[in-house]
């Protein structure tokens, strides 16, 4: 069963989703729930962002009735109230934790020391750290150059931490994806997960996780976005359909949204910028979120050959589509439509995440244009195939991503955009 699903919670729970916390942007609008006697059974409906989108113009009047809007159920005794909250809000309460983090500029409770551990001492290769995070570069420079081209504009530090986060992640996701992944077994992401807490508590088994128990004792990193990775690895080994774009959106943020949320401790927040933490945070999971998505969207022959379909199947059958036109790979308009909607939605999450970029420290802006730029071309690259994402694999090619590195550079100069209007 997914994690993705709905979620229920007492209505007396501290950290009530997208409650009276608010959100820049004024995306959450979910008022504080009733006093219990007062309304027993009131319904209240939280506008969410994303479950509708895509939606014709025609149909908006039709969404307000629609189950893309979470329902607040006040318990039929009213005494126990009940909360059913949205994937969108369970995700939503993350980045609030994170961002108070950052806030606090707080570092992990479980790490004790900044000096390294003899654990980590023994995890190490002779030369130490430095040949540790020397490796991890070497591994991201060899599985995502751009970004690796990027981040050598960051300060060493900064630069060095990112690495030791690609690569945590790169290795989480080669359990479940993988020349090994036919061996993986729930047991083996329990024993990946103790090891993270491990190397979070300064004991790192090698050297590749002694540079993450290094990062972590310079950075406010928490440790909840790795483990609810480990989570979405869960996810993939037991379900291979999504009913919904709310389950849809919960995998997305565990293995993609995650990745956001990890890093934004350590490309910072530009000491000039008067975002919030959260609208930053908001625009680093919308990133991972839109990645995702598009990473769905690119490989939908190629997952459906291991019997995968990672699209929201209400959608689907919305467009008058089934698992088997997934399988047969024909393009239809009936395709063409529904990847239209799939698309659209993409973009907005890209959207979303662009007015963060530039809220992030100016050395670290680079990086993150131009893999944004980049991986949002693979939606045109999408469209120009025809939809034909079954037997095509869209693909940016070498001249356009040599010159996303300049176009990158140039908007990573631009002014954060909470400063533009008061300069104005
Ligand atoms: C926007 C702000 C404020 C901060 C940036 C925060 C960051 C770095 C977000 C990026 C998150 C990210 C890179 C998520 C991973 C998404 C993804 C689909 C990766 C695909 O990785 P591969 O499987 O290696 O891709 P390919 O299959 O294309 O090689």
């Amino acid at each position: 069963m997914a994690a993705a699903v709905t979620l229920l919670r007492a209505a007396s729970s501290p950290g009530l989703a997208g409650g009276d916390a608010g959100r820049d942007g004024g995306s959450f609008h979910c008022p504080r729930l009733p006093p219990r006697k007062k309304a027993p059974r009131k319904r209240i409906l939280c506008s969410l962002k994303y479950g509708c989108l895509g939606v014709d113009p025609a149909e908006a009047g039709r969404t307000a009735a629609s189950p893309v809007y979470s329902s607040l159920t006040v318990s039929p005794a009213g005494d126990a109230a009940v909360v059913v909250v949205t994937s969108e809000q369970k995700v939503y309460d993350v980045v609030l934790k994170q961002a108070a983090l950052l806030r606090r500029q707080l570092r992990p409770t479980t790490t004790t020391t900044t000096a390294p551990s003899s654990e980590m001492v023994d995890a190490m290769p002779r030369g130490g750290l430095k040949e540790a995070y020397a490796r991890c570069g070497e591994i991201c420079e060899e599985y995502a150059k751009t970004f690796y081209l990027g981040t050598l504009l960051m300060t060493e530090e900064r630069r060095r931490a990112i690495w030791a986060i690609y690569v945590w992640c790169r290795r989480t996701d080669e359990l479940v994806d993988g020349p090994n992944a036919s061996h993986i077994t729930p047991q083996a992401l329990d024993r990946w997960e103790k090891r993270l807490e491990d190397l979070f508590a300064g004991r790192p088994y090698d050297m590749l996780d002694a540079a993450l128990s290094d990062t972590i004792t310079k950075f406010p990193i928490d440790i909840q976005p790795f483990k609810d990775m480990i989570d979405g690895m869960r996810t993939d080994l037991k379900k291979a359909r999504y009913n919904n774009f709310d389950e849809l959106y919960m995998y997305c943020y565990y293995v993609a949204g995650t990745v956001g949320l990890m890093s934004v401790p350590v490309m910072g927040i530009d000491p000039e910028s008067k975002a919030t933490a959260e609208s930053v945070y908001g625009a680093a999971l919308a990133l991972g979120l839109a990645n995702q998505l598009t990473n769905i969207l690119r490989d939908v022959g190629e997952d459906a050959s291991r019997g995968r379909i990672y699209l929201p199947q209400d959608e689907l059958a919305e467009a008058g589509l089934s698992d088997e036109d997934i399988f047969k790979g024909v393009v239809t308009d009936k395709w063409r439509k529904f990847m239209k909607r799939q698309i659209k939605r993409a973009r907005m999450f890209f959207e979303e995440a662009e007015r963060g970029v530039t809220e992030l420290r100016k050395e670290s802006r680079w990086p993150v244009w131009a893999s944004l730029l980049l991986y949002r071309q693979i939606l045109d690259e999408i469209e120009a195939n025809d939809y034909n994402n079954f037997t095509k694999r869209a693909y940016v090619g070498k001249a356009k991503k040599v010159l996303a590195l300049p176009v990158a550079y140039g908007r990573s100069l631009l002014l954060p955009y909470s400063l533009r209007n008061i300069q104005n």
